[in-house]
């Protein structure tokens, strides 16, 4: 993506965000080590071999070792069965050196991921996508937030000042990203909407957002014309697409050179979202080893 020199003051720059934050969960964990002697500890499990997936929990596992902690990677056969899953998970559980549990998603069709994710302990649910922390953050109790909904956030709080009041229109309902978005927004006193598949009139709907959150995958669903003038824009979206020479390239749900003239801010693709979704995965390992080794409740401040 070619980026107009004119609209770099409107760019939200994730990459350099997620740095910051990763050096802090560095400095972070090491200082817990000195305190306890241990190393905090994450495990990345894998079905299948989805292309984009083995590039994420690949970058997942560089990313831990440069935060200086543990990375215990599971690469499993597209053909493990539920059960399989299920007996992994128990064991990962039970492993006194890992503190944070991740199932990298998709799964494969025989594989129920509500189910799965449920398993995971949820003091070791890193992904915050389990019914124990989805409901801690339903009833505004602090508890591990799901990674991606938690790099929006961050990345919000870093461009605008104060949250409180402002109407955060989010487009979709994911359980990975629009529902916890959507929780986390209202803590932070915004009026939120919830666009879905069902909305009768998404872009009316997009265009009353100061916030304007979009996580479809659905890539270029989000027009210029969508975007309320000076909105602050974050495009969670990241397709792959082929271009006509045969290279590929990655793009968003929102189109970008449309959105950036009308947004007062907004995320890039790549370079947004995206190393905030890996940095908050770190956050989150840090928070939960804390909790274990440190012998704090587990609800922790999750921000
Ligand atoms: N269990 C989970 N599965 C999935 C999650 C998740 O949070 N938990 N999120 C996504 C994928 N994802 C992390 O797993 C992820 C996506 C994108 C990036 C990223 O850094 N993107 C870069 C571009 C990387 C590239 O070159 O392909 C960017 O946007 O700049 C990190 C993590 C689905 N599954």
């Amino acid at each position: 993506m070619k980026h107009d020199p004119a609209l770099s003051g409107k760019l939200i720059d994730g990459k350099a965000i997620a740095r910051r934050l990763t050096d802090r969960v560095k400095a972070e964990a090491e200082a817990l080590r000195e305190r306890t002697g241990k190393i905090p500890g994450l495990a990345v499990v894998l079905v299948g071999d989805d292309p984009a997936s083995e590039v994420y929990v690949k970058n997942k596992a560089i990313q831990t070792h440069r935060a200086g902690m543990r990375s215990f990677m599971h690469m499993l056969p597209e053909t493990t069965s539920q059960d399989e899953l299920l007996e992994l998970i128990e064991r990962l559980n039970a492993d006194p050196q890992i503190h944070g549990i991740l199932v990298q998603l998709p799964l494969p069709r025989q594989i129920d991921p509500i189910l799965v994710t449920n398993a995971i302990a949820p003091h070791k649910d890193v992904d915050g996508l389990g019914e124990v922390n989805a409901g801690r953050l339903s009833l505004g109790i602090d508890g591990l937030v799901p990674c991606t909904p938690l790099g929006c956030l961050m990345l919000l709080k870093e461009t605008l000042p104060d949250l409180r009041g402002l109407h955060a229109v989010i487009i979709g309902a994911s359980n990975l990203v629009g529902k916890p978005m959507a929780q986390l927004l209202l803590k932070e006193g915004c009026t939120v909407s919830v666009g879905h598949i069902d909305t009768r009139d998404p872009r009316g709907l997009a265009r009353e957002g100061d916030i304007l959150v979009v996580a479809t995958g659905k890539n270029g669903l989000v027009r210029g014309d969508w975007v309320k003038p000076g909105a602050t824009v974050i495009d969670v979206g990241i397709t792959r697409i082929a271009l006509p020479d045969g290279k590929t390239r990655l793009v968003g749900d929102v189109a970008f050179d449309e959105a950036a003239p009308v947004a007062g801010h907004i995320t890039p693709v790549p370079g947004g979202v995206g190393p905030m979704t890996i940095a908050c995965l770190l956050h989150n390992t840090l928070q939960a080893a804390r909790a274990i080794l440190d012998h704090a409740s587990p609800d922790h401040k999750a921000s």
